[in-house]
């Protein structure tokens, strides 16, 4: 276990070290990181956000707020990809691709002309045997001409798990990997990563975002356990730790996010309603708010001190308590009437009332 000490000044110097739109002085920023128990802490959502999310300038050209791909979306489900990508967008993403199936290809279009759809995966069905080899290399030449272009990957909401089809995406994983862009990893793409650690150990530029049953599997799998509800904070740190660095988001009542040497949690208010696709907001999200944070340059004080905020541990944050916020606001709504879609539309308010475009 880490010394809580050591924690907290990470913590702090995490909060410090981001300037930007915060009006909050030194002083100010300690205060709000409050020790929740012991080696967690309740994350200082809002001025993350704040500090993150870029200023809508006129100078800056379409892309620069970031261009996010979805690998996801075959026969059976076709909204958990759209809801990834369409809340990219809705949040202040420029482009939101979706790489999917050819039958929930034009599904995805036609719930929305914003989202580029590319339908080149193909599940076992739909190919003979001896057509596998070509098929795969063309899945992968395809989605290459276009990797280095994104800032970031969302792999997994409502990829199925055709054992072909996730075949082929292990490759495209591991040629994002290659080109050092960041990865969310979600849903199917999560039953994929566990039953193939080698795909993200080690690679500090991934975040998994396990619901209940996903966090489950990765702690057997990972720790050969189950999952305790006492040490909470250590499992979730044992976990990053064996995955090597990467970013842990576990989702739940409270949201706790890890990379291995820090655990945030964000536990303000959402909505109790559990309908479907929130799980997908977040991953879009992630992958937006990630981007962002990348793009900050560290300052020459966290450079020397050689502890800089890991990025994706920021973007996890800023999206989990985007997506809570736009939760409450839907529910208070339409209070038992609330679906993913009526969250979608306040994630541009619950936004704004953060972090004001001008
Ligand atoms: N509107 C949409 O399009 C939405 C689509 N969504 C998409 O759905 C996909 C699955 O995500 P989820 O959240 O239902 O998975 P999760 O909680 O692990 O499993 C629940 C239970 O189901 C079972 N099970 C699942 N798949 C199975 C399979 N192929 N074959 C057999 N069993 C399977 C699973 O069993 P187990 O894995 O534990 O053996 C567990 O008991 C994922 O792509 C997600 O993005 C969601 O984002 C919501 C909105
Ligand atoms: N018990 C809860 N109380 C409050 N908020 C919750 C609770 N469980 C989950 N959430 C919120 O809902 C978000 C989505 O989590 P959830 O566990 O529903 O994901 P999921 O199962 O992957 O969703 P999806 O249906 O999109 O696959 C979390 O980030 C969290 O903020
Ligand atoms: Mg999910």
């Amino acid at each position: 276990m880490l010394a809580s000490s050591a924690i907290l000044r990470r913590q702090q110097f995490l909060i410090r070290s981001l300037g930007g739109y915060s009006n909050q002085t030194h002083a100010e920023r300690m205060q709000a990181t409050k020790v929740v128990a012991g080696t967690h802490f309740e994350a200082d959502a809002e001025t993350i956000l704040r500090t993150i999310t870029p200023k809508l300038d006129s100078s800056r050209h379409k892309g620069q707020a970031g261009k996010i791909a979805i690998i996801g979306g075959c026969r059976e489900y076709t909204g958990a990809p759209y809801f990834a990508a369409i809340s990219a967008l809705k949040i202040g993403a420029d482009l939101s691709h979706v790489f999917c199936t050819k039958d929930a290809a034009t599904v995805i279009k036609s719930y929305s002309p914003e989202i580029i759809v590319h339908p080149i995966l193909e599940e076992s069905y739909s190919i003979k045997e001896d057509e596998k080899r070509s098929i795969s290399a063309k899945v992968l030449a395809e989605v290459s001409k276009w990797m280095e272009r994104f800032d970031c990957l969302v792999v997994g909401p409502g990829l199925g798990r055709d054992p072909f089809l996730l075949d082929c995406v292990s490759e495209i994983m591991k040629l994002a990997r290659k080109s050092q862009i960041p990865i969310v990893i979600d849903g199917d793409g999560l039953f994929l990563v566990t039953n193939n650690l080698d795909l993200v150990s080690g690679y500090r530029l991934a975040v998994l975002t396990p619901n209940v049953n996903e966090y489950k599997r990765l702690v057997q799998k990972v720790l050969n356990c189950e999952v305790s509800d006492e040490g909470v904070t250590e499992e979730l740190l044992s976990l990053a730790r064996r995955i090597g660095g990467t970013t842990i988001l576990r989702k739940g009542k409270s949201d706790l996010v890890s990379d291995g040497e820090t655990v945030n949690t964000v536990s303000t208010f959402g909505s109790p309603r559990r309908c479907g696709g929130q799980g997908d907001i977040l991953s879009g999200s992630v992958a937006v708010f990630s981007s962002w944070a990348r793009q900050q340059t560290p300052s020459a004080e966290e450079e020397s001190s050689g502890s800089t905020p890991n990025p994706m541990v920021l973007g996890c944050i800023a999206a989990s308590a985007l997506l809570r916020k736009a939760a409450s606001v839907a529910f208070e709504n339409k209070k038992r009437g609330t679906l993913t879609t009526d969250i979608i539309e306040c994630l541009g308010k619950s936004l704004e009332d953060i972090c004001p475009a001008n």
